[in-house]
């Protein structure tokens, strides 16, 4: 397992012509194919660069130099752009954290009703500063898997109402991590989800969420 569970079943049920249901799609895309054997490669160059841009302090030089690769590059994938729902980013389940390039890079070591459980590492650019992590990175990290314990408890997509993130002690970067979420109470709709965020036996974060599954068709 990297990005999410891979046998899940979900129970809204696609249309046949438009999946597309109100803000989410009814059914989760999963693909481990979208962008090619070589996507995950890509998107750990975006990451690294972002690592480097974060630290580096070039010559004015060097920063034409590089605004001028990079319109290229952008200038390349603007001959490829889809929607969100087609783009391999965020259902890539075979990459870390989906492929998706917003999110910490995590890998799901278990994941099903009973909660997830996750690896999770900060990149250097995921700095807040004194060299650890930025609170709001972390809340990132925990909205998602949360998300995805409410997820996967209910079979269908919930939304986070609150997301309350006790912050314990400094969370670092670049050490793999031990993120935990799972639905701690169900009350039809709404899913209380608990998680904490460990540096080995150091805890570095709680959570304390509220998602909500979404009605069919909602917006
Ligand atoms: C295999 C692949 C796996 C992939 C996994 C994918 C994982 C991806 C994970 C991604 C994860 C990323 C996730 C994201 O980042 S989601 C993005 C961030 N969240 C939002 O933008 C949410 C914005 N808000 C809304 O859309 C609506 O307000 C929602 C949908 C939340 C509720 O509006 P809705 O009209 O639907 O419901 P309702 O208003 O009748 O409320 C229903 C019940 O809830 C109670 N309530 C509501 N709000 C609060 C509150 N703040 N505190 C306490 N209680 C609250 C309310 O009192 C009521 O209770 P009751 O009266 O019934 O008792």
């Amino acid at each position: 397992m990297k990005g999410a569970p891979t046998d899940q079943k979900w129970h809204v049920p696609a249309t046949e012509d438009s999946p597309h249901e109100g803000g989410f799609r009814a059914e989760i895309d999963v693909t481990v194919e979208r962008g090619g054997p070589r996507y995950g490669e890509l998107i750990e160059q975006v990451r690294t660069f972002m690592d480097k841009v974060r630290y580096a302090n070039p010559t004015p030089e060097l920063v034409d130099e590089i605004i001028s690769d990079l319109q290229e590059f952008n200038a390349k994938l603007d001959t490829v752009l889809v929607d969100e729902w087609t783009s391999p980013s965020g259902t890539r389940i075979d990459l870390p954290a989906r492929g998706n390039i917003t999110l910490p890079p995590y890998e799901v070591v278990d994941g099903g009703e009973h909660g997830v459980t996750a690896t999770v590492e900060f990149r250097p650019f995921h700095l807040g500063g004194n060299g650890v992590a930025h609170g709001g990175h972390v809340a990132t990290a925990f909205d998602d898997l949360g998300g995805m314990a409410a997820a996967l408890n209910v079979h269908g997509i919930c939304r986070t109402a609150y997301l309350t993130v006790n912050y314990r002690s400094l969370t670092p970067l670049s050490t793999p991590l031990m993120l935990r979420t799972w639905v701690e109470r169900r009350d039809d709709r709404k899913l209380f989800v608990k998680g904490t965020l460990h540096d080995g036996e150091r805890l570095c974060a709680d959570l304390d969420a509220l998602f909500i599954a979404l009605r069919r068709g909602q917006a």
